[in-house]
């Protein structure tokens, strides 16, 4: 499968209902993008003109302080945003790990809700039934599994999420931060799901702050300023302008 994602001058901006304290919402030195006070709407262009083409056997990594716009593009890369112009073209199956915990219903066994989550990621009726033991393996909740998700401690739902990475597969590996757990004896198993599932992907393209883990997963670095591409290129080098500039602005 020949993947790729074309994106040429995109804007994304959200919209927000004007409150009281509209006037006292841009302040100087803050993260996140300039927020423009509309007529009746508070405008936050997230991304603005950003232009990016990817293709198969592209790793490429985001990097930027907070609210400079790496989860809008993901969301834009996953088909889960709209752009206000410019356009954006997608090949390939797009599998968004980042949608994995939404969703989970505390009702509902863990069992059920990985047959469901089986379901809205795309697996064959005819397949769910192994993946969804595959889950309940990985995930090592033993009888829990059949149970009520509320019935969870916070690293048993954490374990089950984490187990359905299982049901990730697509040409483009879409990451919002490399999942990590607070459990050693899951991180090896999360670790070796997420390297395998990078591994198997066309293109991957991964938002994180941690350099090691873009250093280890990805070629390409695309920093992100105010929804703005500043800079692409090698890891490394891109890297150490991002530093120089962190720097400056402490
Ligand atoms: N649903 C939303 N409604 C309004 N503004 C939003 C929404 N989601 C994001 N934003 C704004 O868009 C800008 C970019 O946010 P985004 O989540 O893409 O940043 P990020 O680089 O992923 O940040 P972080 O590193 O903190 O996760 C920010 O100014 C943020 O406040």
């Amino acid at each position: 499968m020949r993947a790729s994602i074309e994106i040429k001058d995109a804007s994304v901006t959200y919209y927000l209902r004007k409150s009281g304290k509209s006037d006292k919402v841009n302040k100087k030195g803050s993260v996140g993008a300039p927020i423009i006070v509309g007529h009746r709407y508070l405008e936050v262009q997230a991304l603005k003109n950003v232009s990016l083409s990817l293709k198969n056997g592209n790793r490429v990594g985001l990097v930027g302080i907070n609210g400079s716009g790496k989860s809008t593009l993901l969301k834009l890369c996953a088909g889960a945003l709209a752009i206000q112009s410019g356009s954006i073209s997608v090949k390939g199956r797009v599998s968004p790990q980042f949608a994995l915990g939404a969703g989970i219903k505390p009702e509902l066994s863990g069992r059920r809700n990985a047959e469901l989550k089986c379901l809205y990621m795309g697996i064959p009726q005819s397949k769910v039934t192994d993946y969804v033991d595959e889950v309940a393996t990985f995930s090592e909740l033993g009888g829990y599994f059949e149970l009520p998700v509320r019935s969870y401690s916070a690293g048993m739902r954490s374990r089950l999420v984490m187990s359905l990475l299982r049901l990730v597969r697509g040409d483009i590996l879409i990451m919002d931060e490399w999942i990590s757990t607070t459990d050693p004896s899951m991180n090896k198993t999360v670790s070796k799901l997420q390297a395998d599932l990078i591994e198997s992907s066309s293109i991957v393209i991964m938002a994180s702050h941690s350099q090691r883990v873009l250093s280890d997963w990805t070629e390409t670095l695309i920093w992100l300023d105010q929804g703005e591409i500043k800079a692409m290129g090698p890891v490394a080098e891109v890297y150490k302008d991002y530093h120089q500039w962190m720097k400056k602005r402490a």
